[in-house]
């Protein structure tokens, strides 16, 4: 089980044969943080780097998964455990994502698990996506997603996850649930985050035909919420998220969970079907040609 180390104001994660404390809710074992006393508090795990600034009550989450921050079961786990802390931490009232990697926000779910693995892994696996979206989706701090970058299928979920979108203005970068391109299906809670946020009609679309949008094309269709310069997206993330820290927390939060909550209880009370229908859908001969297909159709992009 890989360990997940965080120093300085941080929290350690350790395999089983390696336990310090009590338990987390990862079957993984934490020791929980402890923060210096100045105002900001930095830490690092091999693929997510937190900075939360306490006296804003702003953090900044990074994603450092190179090359293009796909998102394997590893970096899934260290990720719903940063969100978590930083939900449990009073001294955080937001939380921007972002990428450390340039020009990819995230390559979406790692297709190497999903492919040519048991089903036991398959069933981990995707109970680990449902963490994640479980947690952004009805979090309780205001999140906002600043996409530098390259954002299809899984990275476009976390981005639409978010309360509010700010794009890299770069005409090469994309966005969108590309799924249906790789001969996969984006489950119910990826349609429904969709048709949240886009409605009904360009969610058909764009979901049947696995549109990616360019940042303008997004704007238009309100994939995103706003589009600025490259070099302003983090910026900008901050000054949008002291803007919307003036509107009470209690306020804020009830009117979200007031929206969202319908949305996350679908996927609550079917949870371990869910997981059924991947396992069973993933682990098909005629998929797993498809992504094989795939991933050597972007190893060949290179040659
Ligand atoms: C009946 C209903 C049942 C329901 C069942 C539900 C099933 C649904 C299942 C899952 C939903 C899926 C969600 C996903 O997120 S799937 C992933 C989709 N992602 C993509 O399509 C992106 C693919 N990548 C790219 O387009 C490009 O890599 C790029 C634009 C992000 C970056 O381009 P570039 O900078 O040129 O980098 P490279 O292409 O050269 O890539 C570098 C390296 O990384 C590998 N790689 C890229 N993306 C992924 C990935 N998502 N997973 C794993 N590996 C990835 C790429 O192959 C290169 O590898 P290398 O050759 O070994 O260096």
């Amino acid at each position: 089980m890989a360990a997940v180390l965080r120093r300085g104001a941080s929290f350690i994660c350790l395999g089983s044969s390696q336990l310090l404390s009590g338990g987390c809710k990862h079957g993984r074992t934490c020791i929980l943080p402890f923060f210096s006393s100045n105002n900001r508090n930095s830490s690092s795990s091999s693929k997510i780097k937190v900075d939360l600034d306490s006296s804003t009550g702003i953090a900044v989450v990074k994603f450092q998964n190179p090359p293009v921050n796909s998102m394997s079961l590893d970096f899934l786990t260290e990720f719903v455990i940063s969100l978590e802390k930083l939900e449990l931490d009073k001294s955080c009232r937001g939380v921007i994502l972002t990428s450390a990697q340039p020009k990819i926000f995230s390559a979406g779910l790692d297709i190497l698990e999903m492919y040519g693995k048991s089903p036991e892994h398959y069933a981990e696996f995707w109970k680990s996506v449902q963490d994640i979206w479980l947690k952004m989706y009805g979090y309780r701090k205001m999140t906002i997603a600043a996409i530098n970058g390259f954002s299809p299928a899984g990275g476009c979920l976390v981005a639409l996850s978010c309360d509010y979108r700010i794009m890299a203005d770069n005409p090469r970068y994309r966005i969108g649930l590309n799924e249906t391109q790789l001969g996969i299906v984006a489950p119910f809670w990826f349609k429904d985050t969709m048709v949240n946020t886009v409605g009904h009609r360009t969610a058909e679309l764009s979901l049947q035909f696995g549109l990616m949008y360019s940042p303008s094309d997004a704007l238009k269709i309100g994939l995103v919420d706003q589009l600025v310069p490259e070099e302003n997206v983090l910026g900008t993330a901050t000054e949008t998220m002291t803007k919307w820290l003036a509107i009470p927390d209690h306020a804020r939060e009830i009117s979200k969970s007031m929206l969202r909550k319908p949305t996350v209880d679908r996927l609550l009370a079917s949870r371990d079907a869910d997981t059924k229908n991947f396992v069973n859908f993933v682990s098909r001969d005629s998929i797993q040609k498809s992504l094989g297909l795939y991933l050597t159709m972007l190893k060949e992009r290179k040659e």
